[in-house]
């Protein structure tokens, strides 16, 4: 206990000293965990949901991330005059937002002095679980530890899988609503695919939503890795079949069902364990060490086994194989610009079908020369020229091409970098 204790009197000196420094306000982020264990995954988890929060609301000069005895914690440095109106703002985030029960957001004025709810007439914080004063249930332990602690855990998971939802859904629809897209399918046109439009799309996503979140939660509560793709495979293949029903044959999205499936259980492990964002990835690859194995399954016979066979081009096992380097390098092109852009989105697209190997294009192409061809056209195509892009469109859907594999990269593309700028 006294190394919380010592967590504590070091946190206040980190604020002082970083109010002198920045000759600013601090405001303190950390998780509100009953119990001598304050470093549980939940605690990492809401330190950086908020931090992602106030960022979103308030301008910072300086932000440190903590660890300590007392659990992770964030001093965020703020200039401003009006303290009441910051304070105000944070106790408004904790009284609102669906998890500002378990997060305390502390404002320091001065080396000395730290505002309070009751500096603003505020009521007391109420009990996580029962909503009477929570000042009483901790001093008369109301409530056991373990059932705060699974009360966190289970309000926490169930927030975050609704963002999961809302995002992949966003990051489908962000994909899928992109125009003039080189014979992709879009909301306005079936480009090169007779055999699909816009709303057979949409059908086909929200059939395999469900099977998303189940795979998430898999990679949210795993305790290892490595085994995870394959105890997932059932769920992609009852998703395709499903899809497939749905579609009355068609395929929209199997490879988005493999992509998409791995992205999420990358995902769910890394933030289950606060991983890095970039952990991501190593995670991807290290579910996917097998794959190129399957390419010496006699029973396989599937186009992307005859690309293979024919000119070792690997397709998106490759991909996965790598830990899904072009989604990598497309996130670093994206940067801090704003995905909802469509020439940002259209430039990612066009970075995917340059460094990806789309065994759709091979394919659709029939020649590895006609396919190589045709990515070099891309590489000097200038997507924010609108009739360029238009004419190259023309030309994609005249030979029935297109680039379903790098539209699935694009999609969890999207999907990556809305999570990196709110778990991570
Ligand atoms: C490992 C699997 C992908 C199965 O591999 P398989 O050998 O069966 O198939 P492939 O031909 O290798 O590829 C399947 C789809 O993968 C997409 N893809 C291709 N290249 C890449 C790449 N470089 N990066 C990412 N993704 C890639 C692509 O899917 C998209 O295109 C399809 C639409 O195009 P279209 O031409 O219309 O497709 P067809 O219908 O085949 O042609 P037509 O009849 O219309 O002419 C659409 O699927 C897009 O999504 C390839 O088509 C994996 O699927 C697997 O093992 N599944 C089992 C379940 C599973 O493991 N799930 C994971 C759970 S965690
Ligand atoms: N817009 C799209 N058109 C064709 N195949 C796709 N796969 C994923 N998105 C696609």
């Amino acid at each position: 206990m006294n190394e919380i204790l010592r967590a504590r009197e070091y946190r206040v000196l980190y604020v002082r000293q970083m109010i002198r420094r920045n000759q600013s306000f601090v405001i303190t982020i950390k998780a509100n965990i009953p119990g001598p264990n304050k470093n549980i995954n939940a605690a990492h988890l809401l330190v950086r949901l908020f931090l992602n929060e106030l960022r979103g609301e308030l301008e910072s000069q300086e932000i440190i991330y903590m660890k300590s005895a007392d659990g992770p914690y964030v001093l965020f440095s703020v200039k401003g005059d009006d303290g009441l109106e910051i304070k105000k703002e944070l106790v408004s985030i904790e009284d609102k937002h669906p998890l500002g029960r378990y997060i305390d957001l502390d404002l320091y004025i001065s080396e000395q002095v730290s505002l309070s709810r009751f500096d603003l007439k505020k009521a007391n914080r109420k009990c996580f679980i029962c909503g009477k004063d929570a000042h009483i249930c901790s001093r008369n332990m109301t409530h056991s530890i373990p059932k705060l602690i699974q009360h966190i855990k289970l309000n926490l998971n169930f927030y975050i899988v609704e963002e999961i939802k809302r995002t992949l859904n966003y990051a489908i629809l962000a994909e899928l609503e992109l125009d003039e897209k080189f014979g992709l399918v879009t909301k306005t046109s079936s480009g090169s695919h007779q055999d699909m439009d816009y709303d057979l799309m949409v059908k086909a996503k929200n059939v395999i939503m469900p099977y998303f979140i189940q795979i998430f939660n898999i990679g949210y509560e795993a305790e290892e890795l490595v085994s995870l793709l394959d105890a997932s495979r059932y769920i992609g293949i009852a998703a395709e079949d499903e899809m497939l029903q749905v579609t009355k044959g068609v395929n929209c999205y199997k490879g988005l069902i493999f992509v998409m499936g791995l992205t999420l259980l990358a995902t769910g492990y890394a933030l289950a364990r606060h991983q890095s964002f970039d952990k991501i990835f190593d995670n991807i690859r290290s579910m996917s060490f097998g794959l190129l194995g399957e390419f010496n399954d006699m029973n396989l016979v599937t186009f992307g086994k005859e690309a293979y066979q024919e000119y070792k081009i690997t397709g998106v096992r490759g991909e996965a194989y790598s830990g899904f380097p072009s989604i990598r390098s497309t996130l670093e092109l994206i940067g801090e610009q704003d995905i909802a852009d469509p020439k940002v989105l259209r430039n990612a697209l066009k970075h995917l079908i340059i460094n990806t190997q789309d065994t759709v294009l091979l394919k659709r192409a029939k020649s590895l020369s006609e396919y190589e061809k045709i990515k070099h056209m891309f590489a000097s195509l200038d997507v924010s020229n609108l009739s360029q892009v238009r004419q190259f469109t023309q030309y994609a859907i005249k030979r029935n091409l297109s680039f379903g594999g790098s539209a699935d990269l694009l999609v969890a593309t999207v999907f990556l970098n809305s999570l990196r700028h709110r778990y991570f």
